[in-house]
């Protein structure tokens, strides 16, 4: 049993609690306000050095989502996950304060939907249905305890999305925010959809936004104010976890999420499967929200979330897919016949 939480029961919001504007301009105007906004509370919690470890793990661990997949959850050595068949698919990836969020531009709600939903996506991008999250949780001990039940409230919240609960993690005291969270699924006695199945003649197709976090952090990175749909897709992608059961039941042969930039991602399938990917950017939709620079925002942007994947020719994809191109012998993508200069992002390039 998990020893109980020495906090005062959470008087947190449900609610999003999350504006719409740019949190900070050059002049950092209005931070006050954002600021005690995006603590995320009234900090009638304190902070979770007060709370201590355990009462901390007691908060946040309260009214998560249980699903059936999860056979024993937080407070054992170890969670207990049902694996049906006898197949786990497992992914983990890293969000690290100042590098993939800053907390003047966002709130703590969406940090815990961000959080789950890159590792989601990766699930869903093998082809499986996600079933249980590890969550590591680093923060400073001067973090506002109701900060953290918000972020936890975003995870619930984005694991309810895609069907999966919060099976266990660790937090720890550090300099700044990290969460490490380990995603598990199902293949439900399906192949999994790899990036080694594309094959020439194949179509290539995509699923889901694409170019809207880049257009909203392009925004966020100036310091300058825009259409919420962008700032907020920066803040909280929304990865339409459909995809996965949709390009299956299509018989993709190849499948991945759009993490790093379309073209870049592309590659992984290109250099899997020993093929070439010919892009015809006049396919690509290019929504006139993601403004002036919008096609490089398609091509090279991450952090939508959104699907990339093949499919044969004889059996393409759903109408929901948008068709934008074709495997060919070869390798590499080309963009209108021609490599092209950028492609994405490289966390040790800048
Ligand atoms: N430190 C590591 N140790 C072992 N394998 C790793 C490590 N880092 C990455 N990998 C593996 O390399 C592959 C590509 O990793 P990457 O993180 O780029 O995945 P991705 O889905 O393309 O992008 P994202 O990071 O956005 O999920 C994955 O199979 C991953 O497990
Ligand atoms: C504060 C801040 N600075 C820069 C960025 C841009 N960014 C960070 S990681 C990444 C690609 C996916 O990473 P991963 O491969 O780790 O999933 C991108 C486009 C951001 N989101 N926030
Ligand atoms: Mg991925």
């Amino acid at each position: 049993m998990l020893r109980a939480a020495a906090g005062v029961r959470g008087a947190h919001s449900a609610g999003h609690g999350y504006g719409h504007g740019v949190r900070t301009g050059p002049d950092g105007a209005g931070m006050d306000r954002v600021a005690k906004r995006e603590r995320g509370g009234t900090g009638r919690m304190g902070t979770i050095g007060e709370l201590g470890e355990f009462g901390l793990i007691g908060r946040l661990t309260r009214g998560l989502p249980r699903g059936a997949d999860v056979r024993l959850g937080p407070g054992d050595d170890a969670a207990v996950v049902a694996a049906p068949d006898g197949r786990v698919v497992a992914t983990t990836d890293l969000l690290v304060e100042g590098r993939h969020f800053r907390r003047d531009w966002s709130g703590p709600y969406d940090i815990g939907r961000k959080a789950a939903a890159q590792n989601l996506a990766d699930v869903v991008a093998m082809g499986a249905r996600p079933t249980a999250l590890l969550v590591g949780f680093a923060a400073p001990p001067s973090t506002d305890a109701d900060w953290a039940v918000r972020l936890y409230d975003g995870l619930a919240d984005e694991c309810r999305r895609a069907g999966a609960s919060v099976a266990g993690g660790d937090v720890v005291g550090a300099p700044g925010i990290t969460l490490a969270v380990t995603a598990l699924g199902d293949l439900g006695g399906g192949r999994p959809l790899t990036r080694s199945g594309a094959r020439p003649g194949d179509v290539v197709a995509v699923r889901g936004r694409l170019g809207y976090a880049s257009a909203g952090w392009a925004l966020l990175a100036e310091g300058r104010d825009g259409p919420p749909e962008l700032l907020d897709a920066h803040r909280r992608p929304e990865p339409p976890y459909e995809a996965g059961a949709e390009a299956r039941e299509a018989g993709a042969t190849a499948l991945l999420d759009v993490s790093d930039g379309l073209v870049q991602d592309l590659g992984h399938i290109a250099a899997a499967s020993g093929v070439r990917i010919d892009v015809d950017s006049a396919t690509l939709v290019v929504p006139e929200v993601l403004g002036p620079d919008g096609l490089r925002h398609v091509l090279t942007g991450g952090e939508d979330h959104g699907f990339a994947g093949t499919f044969p020719p004889d059996s393409p994809p759903p109408p929901s897919w948008t068709v934008i191109g074709s495997v060919r012998e070869g390798d590499g993508v080309r963009v209108d016949g021609r490599v092209p200069d950028a492609t994405g992002w490289d966390h040790f390039r800048g």
